[in-house]
Formats: structure tokens, C-alpha cells, sequence
């Protein structure tokens, strides 16, 4: 018996962590090469397609400050159409959990369900490696929510090793501040020249070894983030996600994580999650 076409799917877009984060050098075009371990998280936001037989793109709601345009799920769908020349549309409501500009990957996790989920619901077929080629046209981080295994990641960040990592709860802080990937990208003391080393290295040390290069410079340029990572460093072993604003502490145990949960001061936002090395988007498409 074959299955009817799918008019409808609930897809999640997880949260990635940089649980290590070296910049090596940067490139003549300006943009630095990177060193970073990409865990997923099971927290994120959620899409829901649903089909539509006109062409028409729709995204409700709106995200402040994001012309839908500039959506990375809409110019997820147009380019699926312009590669493909599908005439369906899509219906798409989007439940936005995670922070803006928090170093989370929301908006290139947001892209990657709706690749993923739209060549579904369109029945297009393409293939994992064509969906992150054209994934890292919408921006570096979103091959490896397309790919969805934990990586070792190398260039701007889309040359992939899949890897297991340990799978730590983690409590999560966001300072309430966007920070600017371009602006710490920019600054002249950022360290940009961490020699190089293999992936076997970077597994050996584990956590404890673990840094992102960002910190200094994040820290100097956003005091609220400096202030965010003294509260959570004092408590747990603590780091910068990406460029931030977003930090993490690892904890070994759930009820670790919700103690540590219970004593958050009011003034930053926080969520514990835990730590996962494969993609609850693929999990969620392979049921
Ligand atoms: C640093 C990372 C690590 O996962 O995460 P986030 O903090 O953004 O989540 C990413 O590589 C971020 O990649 P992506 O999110 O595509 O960066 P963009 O917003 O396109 O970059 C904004 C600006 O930062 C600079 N930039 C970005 C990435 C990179 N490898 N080198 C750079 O120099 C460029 O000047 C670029 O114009
Ligand atoms: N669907 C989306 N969700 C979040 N941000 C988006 C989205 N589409 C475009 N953007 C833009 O991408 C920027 C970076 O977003 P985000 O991925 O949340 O942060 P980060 O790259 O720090 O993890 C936002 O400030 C916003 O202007």
C-alpha cells in the first residue's frame, strides 16, 4: 500500500551549541576559518507547513525587525522553488522559541526544517548533500542542521565530520542583549590565529579542555555577557555559544541542571536542555 502525500507537518528546529570554537585565520574575503564541535539541543523552535497549490510562500507571524523577505525560511522556500521549479506553496507558522542573535543558530535551524521539511511536503526527493549545498548559500551554520549529526566543523563552518560528543544537560543563559556577529568578527583583538589542530585532538581533551575564541572580545564588548558569564562560571564550568549573546554551563545530571535552574537570578533569561548528537528534525522525519 502506498502512503497519500503529506498536506501537513510539525518539524523542530533545534538550538545548536558551539561547544568549541577556534578561529584559525581569516580569509582573503574577510570572513575567518573556523575550528568548532556543533552539538544539537532538544530545545528550539518549531515550523508548521502546511501545502498550498498556488506558489504562494506565507509566514505567520511576523518576526519584529525581520522583513519577511529576509526571513531565512522564506529564502529557504523561494530558492527550493527557483532550484526545482516546484509551482506548490506553503502555508508556514513559525513558533519562535529561541533568542535572536543568541549564538543558538535559530534562524539557520529555522532554514534547514524548512528545506528539509518542504522538499518533503513538495515531494521533491533531493538529496542531503544537494539540500546543505543549498543551504550554505542562506549562511555558514545551516549545512549541519541539514546534515542534523553532531560535527566537527572546519572552514566557515560547513566542511562536516559527523562526531559523538557527550550528552551533558545544560543550563542556559541569555544576558537579554543581541550581539553582532559582524561586530565581533571586526574587532582588532580578536584572537584569529589559534594554530590548527585534527579532530582527534579536539575529542581527546573533552569538555573540560573545550574554550571559544569569541569570549575575550564578546566579553570586553558586552558587559552583560561578561557579568552572565561570572554568575554561571562560579557555579558550573561555563562558555560562550558561537559569538553569543547566549551562554552554557554543562551539568552531569538533570536534577543538577534544575537546581542549578531554581537559583537564576530575574534578570537573565534562562532554559535547561540537553545535549544531542542527532537532529531531533531527523528523528522527527525518519518517524
Ligand atoms: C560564529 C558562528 C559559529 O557557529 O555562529 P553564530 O554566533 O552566528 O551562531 C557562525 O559561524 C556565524 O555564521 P553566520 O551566522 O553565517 O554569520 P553571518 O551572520 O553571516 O556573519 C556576519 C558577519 O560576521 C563575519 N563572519 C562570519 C562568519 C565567519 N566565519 N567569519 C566572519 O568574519 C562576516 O563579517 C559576516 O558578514
Ligand atoms: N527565521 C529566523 N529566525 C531568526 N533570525 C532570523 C530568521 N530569519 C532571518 N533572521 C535574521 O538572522 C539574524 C541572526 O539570527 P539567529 O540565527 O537567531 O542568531 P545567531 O546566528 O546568533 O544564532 C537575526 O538577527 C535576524 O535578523
Amino acid at each position: 500500500m502506498t502512503t497519500a502525500p503529506r498536506q501537513e507537518l510539525v518539524l523542530p528546529a533545534p538550538a545548536k551549541l558551539n561547544r568549541l570554537l577556534h578561529i584559525i585565520g581569516r580569509r582573503e574575503d574577510g570572513y575567518h576559518e573556523l575550528q568548532t564541535l556543533f552539538q544539537f539541543l532538544d530545545h528550539g523552535d518549531t515550523l508548521h507547513l502546511r501545502l498550498r497549490d498556488d506558489a504562494e510562500i506565507r509566514l505567520t507571524p511576523a518576526l519584529p525587525g525581520v522583513p519577511d523577505s529576509d526571513n531565512l525560511i522564506v529564502r529557504a522556500a523561494h530558492m527550493l522553488q527557483a532550484e526545482t521549479g516546484c509551482r506548490l506553496g506553503a502555508d508556514i507558522h513559525l513558533t519562535k522559541r529561541l533568542p535572536m542573535g543568541g549564538g543558538l543558530g535559530g534562524g539557520s535551524s529555522d532554514a534547514a526544517t524548512a528545506l528539509l521539511g518542504l522538499d518533503r511536503l513538495w515531494q521533491l526527493g533531493l538529496s542531503i548533500d544537494r539540500l546543505a549545498t543549498l543551504g550554505l548559500r542562506l549562511g555558514a551554520d545551516v549545512p549541519v542542521f541539514v546534515r542534523g549529526r553532531a560535527a566537527w566543523a572546519e572552514g566557515v563552518g560547513e566542511r562536516l565530520t559527523p562526531v559523538e560528543l557527550d550528552t551533558p544537560w545544560f543550563v542556559l543563559l541569555h544576558p537579554g542583549i543581541e550581539v553582532a556577529t559582524g561586530a565581533v568578527f571586526g574587532a582588532p583583538e580578536l584572537t584569529r590565529d589559534t594554530p590548527p589542530i585534527t579532530m582527534a585532538r579536539a575529542l581527546q581533551g573533552g569538555a573540560p579542555s573545550w574554550r571559544n575564541d569569541c569570549e575575550a572580545t564578546v566579553r570586553a564588548l558586552y558587559s552583560q555577557v561578561a557579568d552572565a558569564l561570572d554568575w554561571l562560571g562560579s557555579r558550573a564550568p561555563a562558555m560562550l555559544t558561537g559569538t553569543g549573546a547566549c551562554i552554557f554551563a554543562r551539568l552531569d545530571s538533570e536534577a543538577e541542571a534544575g537546581r542549578l535552574m531554581a537559583e537564576i537570578p530575574g534578570r537573565y533569561t534562562a532554559f535547561m536542555a540537553r545535549g544531542l548528537n542527532l537532529s531531533p528534525l531527523h528523528a522527527a522525519l525518519e518517524r
